[in-house]
């Protein structure tokens, strides 16, 4: 898959995600600081990662700050865009499936290295729910 990435600072897992993403056979974009350098603004960084998968240049993308809520929410406002801020694997199947999610919000200062993989791992195995009330739901999100 093709993967935007964009992250505020390089602080955290930041470099590991990249690698990590590469590692798995993804292609991936870079956005903010992971292409700018040291530090980048949060909201325009996830932003631009979120038009990417809007616009079909990137399938999902994952945003990135120290907390992870505010890229969550910047990436949030771009139409078409489902981004979900997890800290663990449980909550990543749950964005998949139920959510149909197509960017993954994470902190970069409060995700381990073995929860990020945990966390990639359910990620990318989920795929949404085949159920017509999830989809419902999905689909009303864009009507709101
Ligand atoms: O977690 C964040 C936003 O949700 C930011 O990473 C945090 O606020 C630091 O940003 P800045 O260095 O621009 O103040």
């Amino acid at each position: 898959m093709r993967i935007a990435v964009a992250a505020d600072s390089t602080d955290g897992v930041a470099a590991v995600l990249v690698d990590e993403l590469g590692r798995r056979g993804h292609e991936v974009l870079v956005h903010g600081a992971l292409a700018a350098g040291d530090r980048a603004d949060w909201a325009w960084s996830a932003e631009a990662a979120a038009r990417d998968v809007a616009a079909g240049r990137a399938d999902q993308a994952v945003v990135c700050c120290w907390t992870g809520t505010g890229a969550s929410i910047a990436a949030n406002k771009v139409a078409g865009v489902r981004a979900a801020l997890c800290a663990d694997a449980y909550t990543a199947t749950g964005a998949r499936r139920w959510n149909d999610a197509n960017v993954l919000a994470l902190s970069l200062r409060t995700v381990s290295e073995p929860t990020l993989a945990e966390i990639l791992d359910a990620w990318f195995a989920g795929t949404p729910s085949s159920d017509p009330d999830d989809a419902a739901n999905v689909a009303h999100t864009a009507d709101i």
